[in-house]
């Protein structure tokens, strides 16, 4: 293994994989830390964990251990993965994460770029934008778990790692490699550790790639990854991509947990022509939804790949949060969906398509998978996945990702007929 990835949620490893198979790496995602070796022949390994909203010391314990278990594979480079929106609290936890693995790898100096253009994310000027809203006005401030109320990414990092943060300004992204390379070793002379590096254009991330060669730590979105393959490419490391991804045939179904803006208006869309039953805060807490009726719902839907969500504007999340406390109904939420889906695989349905990050690990962890091999890209950021030694094809979409129609492509996707 060459790279070594820890992905802080489960929607965003699928991303970070999709980037290195389409860069020619032959890439396993592994849900949560592997009990064992890795099998022969994978060159990246995505470790993908569900750290970004536990608290602190929990994310930092379960990275340093995915960290030593792909060190043990023989990786010579770490990839830190986080939110394209860098998704986080002012307590953390991407800074104290950082902070963990530059102290373990003895790193002087760590990239921190969550830009994907691809997505209309950019960085510049220390500023992260959607589209071309700032962060802070994108939605993202009304996120129910971690709201970005400060698109500065500097003066976020800042309040989560005693380092000192640096920056590398798009004036020296803009002059390549070696520009880069340059503002890298003056801000790490200026006495900064974790350096937030501009990125605008692929092009840009094309660079940051050929400057990162040779560092042991880089972080960010799954964009940086564009250009670390190139790197082992040309050291003649690698031995030429992925092995290939069957769909499979089999009822299917929609979970969608998340409350983003892009989710909401793919539930609405998919609502107008399929069955779909809404979970309430107030019914799940009441004990009113329960499994069973949800699993009842959905068998007796599975011909027409039936939707179940949660998703609610940001009004109704701050109500129900303000009456059930946050994290008791996120956890409530998130157990109902985790164990559906474990319900509904030994039930006989063979697609999923999950919604949210926070949400497809749980359903990951419902369905105890260990290891996915990863398929064609559905849209930017979102691969098709197959769970390795099951009938069981997976998308697992971030909350923002995805055009509006995209539950009924995943689903043909997922398909043996649609992958072919
Ligand atoms: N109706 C609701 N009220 C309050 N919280 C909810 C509701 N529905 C879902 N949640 C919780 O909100 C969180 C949504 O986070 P999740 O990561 O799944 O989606 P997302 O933030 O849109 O996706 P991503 O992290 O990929 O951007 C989950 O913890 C979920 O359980
Ligand atoms: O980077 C992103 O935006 C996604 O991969 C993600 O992590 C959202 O959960």
């Amino acid at each position: 293994m060459l790279l070594g990835c820890i992905g802080d949620d489960f929607t965003g490893s699928s991303d970070l994989a999709n980037t290195l198979v389409k860069g020619g790496m032959a890439v396993t995602q592994y849900c949560g830390l592997p009990d064992g070796p890795a099998a022969p022949g994978v060159e990246a390994g995505v470790v993908a964990l569900k750290t970004r909203s536990v608290p602190v010391a929990e994310a930092v314990e379960q990275s340093l251990a995915a960290l030593d278990w792909l060190l043990a594979q023989g990786c010579r480079q770490i990839f830190f993965k986080y939110c394209s929106t860098f998704d986080s609290t002012p307590q953390g936890n991407i800074g104290p994460v950082i902070d963990a693995l530059m102290d373990r790898l003895d790193a002087k100096t760590a990239i921190v770029c969550p830009a994907f253009p691809g997505t209309g994310r950019t960085l510049y000027q220390g500023h992260l934008f959607v589209g071309d809203r700032l962060l802070s006005e994108s939605g993202m401030q009304d996120h129910p778990l971690t709201p970005m109320t400060d698109p500065d990414i500097r003066r976020w990092l800042s309040l989560q790692t005693p380092r000192k943060v640096g920056h590398v300004a798009h004036a020296d992204v803009a002059k390549g490699a070696e520009g880069i390379a340059a503002g890298l070793a003056r801000e790490l002379a200026a006495g900064a550790g974790p350096v937030v590096v501009d990125a605008i254009a692929d092009a840009d991330l094309h660079a940051i790639g050929a400057a990162a060669e040779g560092l042991v730590l880089i972080t960010g979105g799954s964009g940086v990854a564009l250009g670390l393959p190139e790197n082992f490419r040309r050291a003649g490391e690698l031995a030429g991509g992925s092995d290939s991804f069957a769909g499979v045939d089999g009822p299917g179904v929609v979970l969608s947990g998340s409350c983003s803006r892009a989710t909401r208006a793919q539930v609405a869309r998919y609502k107008t022509n399929h069955p779909s039953l809404e979970v309430t805060a107030d019914e799940v807490m009441s004990g009113k939804t329960t499994v069973a009726t949800l699993r009842a719902f959905v068998l007796e839907n599975q011909d027409a790949a039936p939707l179940v969500y949660s998703s609610a504007d940001p009004e109704e999340v701050r109500r129900a949060q303000g009456v059930y406390g946050t994290e008791t109904l996120a956890g409530a939420i998130e157990t109902l969906f985790a164990d559906l889906a474990g319900e509904l695989a030994r039930s006989g349905i063979r697609r999923i398509v999950s919604a949210g990050g926070e949400t497809s690990g749980a359903v990951v962890r419902g369905l105890g998978c260990e290891a996915l091999r990863i398929g064609p890209e559905i849209d930017p950021g979102v691969p098709a996945l197959r769970v390795e030694g099951a009938e069981l094809a997976l998308a697992l979409k971030s909350g923002n990702f995805g055009g509006e129609d995209f539950f009924e492509r995943a689903l043909a996707i997922l398909s043996e007929k649609g992958a072919a």
